[in-house]
């Protein structure tokens, strides 16, 4: 393989999320997830949006499919909506919103598309939260058997499984500080919804070993910590942020027990595990999805809570809109980082991608975006970098297909490589796919 090539078989694809593409989410049987109330309620997403609509993809789903075919996309990283198939959260299946799944994943195979699927995204049925939802125990067998009526649908055609989508944004954002649904912000809540997520992705990969034939993984989000001094604040606040954010899930399911530093953040809120658990946790994995958008050079702040720590804003970067430095490099640490702790185990950058302010082109039916091409150029040669020091990079997936509801900030932030015209549904691949389509008919090649 020379330098410029990624391996034979490398896996491009691109990702989205149920609730921020599909809409129509109460259609066919389907019941309320947290994030049609959160977002119904008022005040707690920008401009009032909702996923009501999003990019209508529960109906234009053959139109996304045949785009992805005209990039050349090989992948298509996408989630189940757990309150279609299940809309009371357990108990009767919703055969309509298992149907679309099937018509949906039949689709990208005739297209020669492989489905990567991932079990949760955020959206969890509204009918269990009432009953405490990442709160309560029971979920992990609530979780588990959602997850054996999906493998028993689908495996087969879907051979890649991804139980959840970074539970530290679920944790930190919908339990400790509250932004995301179910907008918790309660520091003795988030150690326990933080611990019976990982009891569930625990859950369904024993369901998985039971009833399924293939691959099954984790996906989290990483994010490199640089200390800002070698002040011995500023290094112990960067172990903490690298504890809490990058370690808090991977040790567990890794090494079985949580980082050291996790006791010191949470003090009195950090409850005493029952041993028993990490036997469930730690239950082997086949690959692990890694979500990358950025670095953080961390410091001490003594009233960020609960870290004690926080970012150091970089003179000479560029920031996306949502205010994420672009550093490629980081991506590279990131995945040697993983290598070096965890072991080599096979990878896939499940998600990476950037927000940037796309103009109107006068160009009819071109959308220029400089900045999100460089950004996408410079990351998968970071990808490429990790591979040549001996990293088992076996895919990337763009994050997103679609211009997208992105959570709180609604649709102000555009992450797509194919821009949505939400008024209308128009799809506009940006200049950012064209070039993506290039690296993937050169298999990085072009780069
Ligand atoms: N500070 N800071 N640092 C970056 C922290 C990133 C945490 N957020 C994510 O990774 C979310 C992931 C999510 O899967 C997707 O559903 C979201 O649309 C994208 C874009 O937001 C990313």
């Amino acid at each position: 393989m020379c330098a410029a090539q990624f391996p034979n078989g490398f896996l491009w694809g691109s990702a989205t999320a149920a609730y921020q593409v599909e809409g129509s989410p109460l259609a066919d049987g389907a019941g309320p997830s947290i994030w049609h109330r959160f977002v119904h309620t008022p005040g707690l997403v920008r401009d009032g949006d909702t996923g009501d609509v999003a990019c209508d993809h529960y109906r234009r789903w053959k139109e996304d499919v045949a785009i992805m075919r005209r990039l050349g996309l090989q992948a298509y990283r996408f989630s189940v909506s757990w309150s279609r198939i299940l809309p009371a959260g357990t108990g009767h299946v919703n055969y309509a919103g298992l149907d679309f799944y099937d018509r949906l994943v039949d689709a990208l195979l005739e297209n020669g598309i492989e489905p990567l699927v991932t079990l949760y995204h955020w959206d969890l049925p509204a009918a269990l939260d009432d009953r405490g939802g990442w709160l309560n125990p029971e979920i992990s067998k609530w979780f588990a058997d959602y997850a054996e009526v999906m493998f028993r649908k689908l495996d087969g055609r879907v051979k890649k499984w991804a139980t959840l989508n970074e539970p530290w944004v679920v944790t930190d954002g919908g339990y400790l500080h509250g932004a995301l649904a179910p907008g918790h912000r309660n520091r003795f809540e988030a150690p326990i919804a933080s611990h019976n997520l990982l009891r569930a992705h625990g859950a369904a990969v024993q369901a998985y070993r039971a009833t399924g034939r293939h691959e099954i993984g984790l996906v989290v989000n990483i994010e490199p910590k640089y200390r800002a001094s070698d002040d011995p604040a500023d290094v112990a606040a960067t172990a903490r942020a690298e504890a809490y954010m990058n370690r808090q899930y991977l040790d567990p399911v890794f090494f079985g027990h949580y980082p050291k530093e996790m006791v010191e953040i949470f003090g009195e809120a950090w409850p005493d595990w029952p041993s028993e658990d990490f036997a469930l946790i730690q239950q082997p994995i086949d690959f692990l999805g890694v979500n990358y958008y950025t670095r953080s050079v961390t410091r001490f702040d003594a009233n960020a809570w609960p870290l004690k720590a926080c970012a150091v804003r970089q003179k000479q970067a560029t920031y996306t809109e949502t205010g994420w430095e672009v550093f490629a490099p980081g991506l590279t640490e990131t995945l040697l980082w993983v290598k070096r702790c965890y072991g080599n185990i096979p990878l896939y950058v499940t998600e990476n991608g950037s927000a940037f302010f796309d103009p109107p082109t006068a160009a009819k039916g071109r959308v220029e975006d400089p900045l999100r091409v460089d950004y996408l150029r410079e990351h998968l040669g970071a990808v490429r970098d990790a591979i040549a020091q001996g990293v088992d990079v076996r895919g990337y997936m763009a994050w997103s297909l679609l211009d997208n509801l992105e959570w709180s900030l609604g649709y102000s932030k555009r992450f797509g490589i194919v821009h949505v015209n939400f008024a209308t549904q128009q799809r506009t691949p940006k200049d950012s796919a064209h070039f993506y389509a290039k690296v993937i008919a050169s298999n990085g090649a072009v780069l």
